[in-house]
């Protein structure tokens, strides 16, 4: 378990739904939904019923890979043929990493709008969606949420945690608080703490879709209605991608109307109204903005001495709110880490793409 060969960093040369609350596909990867019950968030407000939804792919008699999501990200890590999942590629058929070996679990986050409980949602004790009477929710307790998740279904050892963004910052904390739970830990793009940058950028999306009248405190009819929310996805697409890449794309092309960025960024605007839900964005990003891995339990130092599992941290260059620094700083720090720095040209979204540059690393450490 603890045979790493120390604290190195490696650098390789350089060289992409419909949003349906309790929507379950069925396919070549099975999708359910788990009940854990009744659920005390952080904060000590109650949920009566929690419910998440997930997708189980891959050998189920092989060790357990559990995939965390980023922010619009959902359970359909791998999907089908006719719907690849989000990281289908390197895993599922023809995935970089075989799919025999192992099998992978993925949930909708707590507080997500894919299945799982969420804002979305409705209360059973009253009937009503819950909308803004949503718990705040933590990255903790989005965590404890799948720990309980995975006891109703019976799995007892976890080989691997994985996830990038909003997943990584679910895979600092599934280490350290059930640090025996899994042999390996991988997080990418991803920080032990969102930066006050990346806070920044949150509270402008966050903003945007607040300063919206038709959000109407949360009671917005559709998230058709909410320019808002267009916004919002526009400012994070920036920070998710390179001023180089939108150069190589788009290099100040334009028609009769708009930029070719211009028509991009409305493309991207428009398309997160149809598949996210805008309150479930908002409780995310503060459970975002909350994370930080040494709040309630000392300094960094040692706070990083509770990992118990190998952990596996990689960066992607142009990452605006997740730099190679802040991880390789973590990792130095960490027993039994490893830094990876991958070069690419997509910035922070690089963990979403181009598996070949770094999922034959992925591949080599689940299997050592
Ligand atoms: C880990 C997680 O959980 S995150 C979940 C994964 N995220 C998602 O699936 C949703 C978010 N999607 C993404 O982030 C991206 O699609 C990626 C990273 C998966 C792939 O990125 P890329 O291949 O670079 O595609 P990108 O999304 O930038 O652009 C493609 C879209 O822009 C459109 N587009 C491109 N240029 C223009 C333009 N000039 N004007 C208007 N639209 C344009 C394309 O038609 C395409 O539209 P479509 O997606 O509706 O088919
Ligand atoms: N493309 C990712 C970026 C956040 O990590 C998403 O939309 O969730």
């Amino acid at each position: 378990m603890y045979g790493l060969p120390g604290r190195i960093t490696y650098i390789i040369p350089l060289e992409g739904r419909q949003m349906s609350v309790n929507h379950i596909r069925t396919c070549e990867s099975v999708y359910k939904e788990v009940s854990i019950g009744e659920f005390i968030c952080e904060s000590g407000e109650r949920l009566p019923e929690v419910t998440l939804a997930y997708e189980q792919s891959g050998n189920q008699n092989a060790p357990l890979l559990l995939i965390c999501h980023a922010l619009t990200g959902n359970q359909y890590t791998v999907g089908t043929e006719e719907e690849p999942g989000w990281w289908r590629g390197l895993f599922g058929k023809e995935g970089i990493v075989p799919e025999e070996e192992f099998q992978t679990v993925t949930f909708n986050v707590l507080g997500g709008c894919h299945g799982s409980t969420g804002p979305a949602s409705v209360n059973p004790e009253n009937g009503e969606v819950y909308r803004l009477d949503f718990p705040s929710i933590t990255i903790r307790d989005i965590v404890r949420a799948q720990k309980r998740a995975l006891e109703v279904l019976g799995f007892t050892h976890i080989h691997a945690v994985l996830g990038g963004s909003l997943g990584g910052m679910q895979v600092y904390e599934w280490g350290l608080m059930y640090p025996d739970a899994m042999d390996k830990l991988f997080i990418l793009a991803s920080t032990p703490a969102l930066s006050d940058y990346g806070i920044a950028f949150n509270h402008i999306g966050a903003e945007a879709i607040k300063r919206d009248p038709r959000w109407d405190n949360g009671n917005y009819q559709s998230n058709e209605d909410l320019d808002g929310f267009e916004l919002a996805r526009m400012t994070g697409m920036i920070t998710y991608r390179s001023r180089s890449l939108f150069h190589q794309r788009f290099n100040r092309r334009q028609n009769e109307e708009s930029y070719h960025i211009q028509s991009y960024l409305d493309h991207q605007g428009k398309k997160i109204k149809k598949r996210f839900d805008a309150n479930s964005y908002l409780y995310l990003l503060e459970a975002m903005n909350h994370h930080d891995i040494t709040r309630n339990r000392g300094s960094m130092e040692d706070t990083v001495q509770q990992y118990r599992a190998d952990i596996y941290t990689m960066s992607f260059e142009k990452d605006l709110v997740y730099p190679k620094e802040s991880m390789e700083e973590f990792s130095l720090l960490t027993p039994h880490a490893v830094h990876f720095h991958i070069d690419t040209e997509f910035g922070h979204d690089g963990f979403l793409v181009e598996f070949d540059k770094w999922g034959e690393f992925i591949r080599y450490h689940l299997r050592v």
